[in-house]
């Protein structure tokens, strides 16, 4: 598959901290891609760089080989990109399909006034929904009553009706359970299977194992090594995190 999105030689400096010391990334049509490495390696500045919260001091990002400046999550949504971070930016006192078309309502013109048009949203989000968890089916039903996971697939539903077909998940699977965990495995998957390129942050390592189809390791603001197909298990990313051994650099 062609590289849909790239970085090269990043760099993100926060005073004297160099959080990113030139990050060179390459993100294949399609696939799931893990970005992984120790406390502060890193991932979250990479992460909000590619979202547009930070812009980088040096270094360029292309998609599908046109370069690109994100100065605005706008910018970076705009171009294509849907990251869903850890806090997950929904309302938990909104329904489901108000949460997926935030910002974004449908109407319908009645007697020529603008008005909300629920029936068509609700019937919209429960086809996002389809793709991702068809056990979700009350598109009325309030995110507070939803599971961690199922608040998950809310998230990403917002991601797939953007249109977005570069989702970045932000350590989609922290603080849940073994169950829900799985659930949100699933969604990533069904992410794939709907011809999303995913990007996932992630300190988990056999979920990172159990779906990605290439590994980046970051380590102190670099890259350390990039792992694919059968390289990657559990073991061998605990490995090269916790060793720092450099391998394979871009
Ligand atoms: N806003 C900021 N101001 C100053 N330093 C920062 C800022 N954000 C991050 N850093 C520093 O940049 C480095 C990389 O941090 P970053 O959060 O990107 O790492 P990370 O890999 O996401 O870590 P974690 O897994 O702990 O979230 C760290 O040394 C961190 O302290």
């Amino acid at each position: 598959m062609p590289v849909k999105i790239s970085t090269r030689n990043i760099v993100k400096n926060y005073g004297a901290v160099e959080a990113l010391r030139g990050v060179s990334v390459d993100v294949h049509e399609g696939e799931i891609h893990a970005i992984c490495g120790d406390n502060g390696a890193g991932k979250s500045t990479f992460i909000k760089i590619l979202a547009g919260v930070e812009q980088p001091d040096q270094g360029e990002i292309t998609i599908n080989g046109e370069a690109r400046r994100f100065d605005s999550p706008q910018a970076s949504l705009q171009a294509g990109i849907a990251t869903i971070h850890q806090d997950l930016a929904v309302a938990a006192d909104m329904s489901i399909y108000q949460n997926i078309f935030m910002g974004a309502e449908l109407t319908r013109r009645v007697l020529g006034l603008p008005l909300l048009d629920k029936a068509r949203m609700r019937k919209d989000a429960l086809g996002y929904m389809g793709q991702l968890n068809p056990s979700i089916t009350d598109m009325n039903a309030k995110v507070t009553d939803l599971s961690g996971g199922q608040r998950q697939a809310v998230a990403i539903c917002r991601a797939l009706r953007w249109n977005a077909d570069i989702v970045i998940l932000d350590e989609p699977t922290a603080a849940l359970g073994v169950r829900e965990t799985e659930q949100v495995l699933g969604l990533v998957r069904s992410l794939k299977a709907a011809g999303k390129t995913v990007i996932l942050i992630s300190h988990a390592m056999q979920d990172v194992a159990a779906v990605a189809d290439r590994i980046s390791i970051l380590r102190t603001g670099e890259n350390q090594i990039d792992l694919e197909g059968g390289e990657l298990t559990a073991d061998n990313l605990s490995h090269y995190i916790l060793s720092g051994e450099v391998n394979r650099i871009h």
